[in-house]
């Protein structure tokens, strides 16, 4: 479904500051795969993720969806086929337009253009609809202005816009660290329900080394732009936190102190 082939990315390349980000990474993305992808802070993990959404692009290396290479197309162009959820609630969403509107705007973004603009009867039905599944009761808040909700009910709303129109890959970048816990578990549990439901291809990038391994059927660990550590199906569905630190101690030749890097 996503082919990451050699991918290299340099940045501020013969300079003091250069930096090697994306170190020749192969990553291959099978349709319904759901992949969690921990790392140490600068591991290279948003700058892949933005290579794969198109906001940059690879000094070296192909990305191909579904067949398609897209190593050259912009962003806006692949965002029809790729839904992503950031870490600031106030990144996904409009705070001065209403509810409808926003599900309106992220519609259209992904919607033939034939389709009438604005919000009809027909469509404020889905949007409805839409909302009821995630129990946060904003089916019936459909023109309060998003500004007004809360970080945790503004997330739930950005993780709905992403997904409502079944992107061929969905991108979780950190999408639950700057939640309180009680509201983390809940955009957690509804992260959960949508991708089992939408059966959505997913990726997620995540600090918390529990989410990594309770979720998804695959994981991948990275460090200085590669990736050190992979583990699917059976072997990932039985790891642990303590396997995860451990294989982390082990690859960076120290013991389990390193376990800051991770964030836990
Ligand atoms: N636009 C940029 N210009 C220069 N350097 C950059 C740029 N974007 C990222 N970097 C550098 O590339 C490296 C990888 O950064 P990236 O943000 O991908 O890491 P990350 O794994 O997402 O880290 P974190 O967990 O802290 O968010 C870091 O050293 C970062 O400073």
């Amino acid at each position: 479904m996503l082919q990451l082939n050699d991918i290299y990315k340099v940045f501020n390349e013969g300079t003091p500051d250069e930096k090697v980000a994306i170190d020749d990474i192969s990553l291959d993305v099978k349709k319904g795969d759901f992949i969690t992808i921990i790392g140490s802070n600068g591991a290279g993990k948003s700058t892949l993720f933005n290579i794969i959404a198109g906001k940059m692009y690879p000094d070296l290396g192909e990305v191909l969806i579904s067949d398609q290479n897209v190593t050259g197309l912009p962003e806006y162009k692949r965002a029809r086929r790729i839904g992503r959820v950031f870490q600031d609630p106030m990144a996904g969403t409009s705070p001065t337009l209403t509810i409808e509107e926003n599900l309106s705007i992220a519609y259209s973004r992904v919607k033939p253009r034939t389709l009438r603009p604005g919000v009809t009867a027909k469509r404020r039905a889905f949007f409805k609809e839409q909302l009821e599944t995630l129990g946060l009761g904003l089916e019936d808040r459909l023109r309060a202005k998003v500004g007004l909700l809360s970080g945790g009910e503004r997330q739930a709303l950005s993780l709905l816009m992403a997904t409502f129109t079944k992107p061929d890959l969905l991108l979780l970048d950190e999408h639950t660290a700057a939640l309180d816990p009680s509201r983390a578990a809940l955009i957690t549990r509804l992260t959960k329900e949508i991708v089992e439901r939408e059966q959505l291809t997913t990726i997620m990038i995540t600090h918390n080394m529990q989410q990594a391994v309770d979720l998804g059927n695959r994981i991948l660990m990275m460090d200085k732009g590669k990736i050190i550590f992979e583990e699917e199906g059976a072997r990932k569905k039985h790891l642990t936190v303590t396997d995860l630190l451990n294989e982390f101690g082990k690859m960076k030749g120290t013991e389990l102190s390193d376990r800051t890097l991770l964030g836990v």
